[in-house]
């Protein structure tokens, strides 16, 4: 049975709240503020990173927080909650799902992502498996994740890399799959948000378009140097 998390996802708008340390932004108090807005404007679901940010966004908000860690290894390239220590950071955190590296590359210490989304079924929650291809869409779903999400579409090495969004891969996971297709990744402007739910996108996420400031004052800068 699908999970009851999905009704409220269909169509809307997902906003990405994250900053890293290094990020102007870093903190969970600035990523409520972001939540807030988010739900102001009509989101219908936050992603986060980290247990704190996902704790106190969960704590202030109504919205569904999809939860994520990510945390670099040291034997593996999988950083986007890699590993089982991640996943329980997030359950006591209250995350309502769970975003995950959807990825068939090893993960840190052995752990496989068939075990590690039983393991979180287990708990009761829903597993988002952020993919680049469409084989890692297709073998995600196979074992077991609840919905893809696109996000890693130009961050593996071997997936397309390009500046615009990979609705290529949204229209075709979305004809090859029977499980939600989330679109994500580089999606800049609202056209692209509806283009993707035309290409078969069950939600679209949204991030640093929305709050990353350094990076929308950026693309302002270079403009006005290039015109200069
Ligand atoms: C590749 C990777 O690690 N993506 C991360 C996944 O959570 C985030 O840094 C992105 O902001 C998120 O996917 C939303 O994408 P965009 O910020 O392009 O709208």
């Amino acid at each position: 049975m699908t999970h009851p998390i999905f009704t409220q996802l269909h169509k809307g708008l997902i906003v990405s709240c994250q900053a890293l340390e290094e990020e102007p932004l870093h903190g969970a108090e600035m990523m409520v503020k972001m939540a807030k807005a988010a739900e102001a404007a009509g989101a219908v679901g936050i992603r986060a990173n980290g247990a704190s940010d996902v704790r106190m966004i969960r704590e202030q908000s109504p919205l569904p927080v999809i939860g994520l860690i990510k945390r670099n290894y040291a034997d593996s390239p999988v950083y986007i909650t890699a590993t089982q220590q991640e996943v329980d950071d997030l359950i006591s955190a209250n995350a309502s799902m769970i975003a995950l590296d959807g990825t068939r590359r090893s993960r840190p210490g052995g752990t496989n992502l068939e075990e590690l989304i039983a393991y979180i079924h287990a708990r009761g929650l829903p597993v988002m498996a952020d993919i680049s291809t469409l084989e890692e869409a297709q073998y995600a779903e196979q074992v077991g994740a609840d919905c893809v999400s696109t996000t890693l579409s130009g961050y593996t090495p071997y997936s397309l890399q390009q500046e615009a969004p990979d609705l290529a891969l949204v229209q075709q996971a979305a004809q090859a799959l029977s499980i939600p297709v989330i679109a994500e990744g580089r999606i800049w402007q609202p056209e692209q948000a509806v283009e993707a739910l035309k290409a078969g996108a069950y939600a679209v996420v949204v991030g640093s378009a929305i709050t990353r400031p350094q990076l929308i004052a950026e693309r302002y800068v270079q403009a006005i140097r290039k015109f200069g």
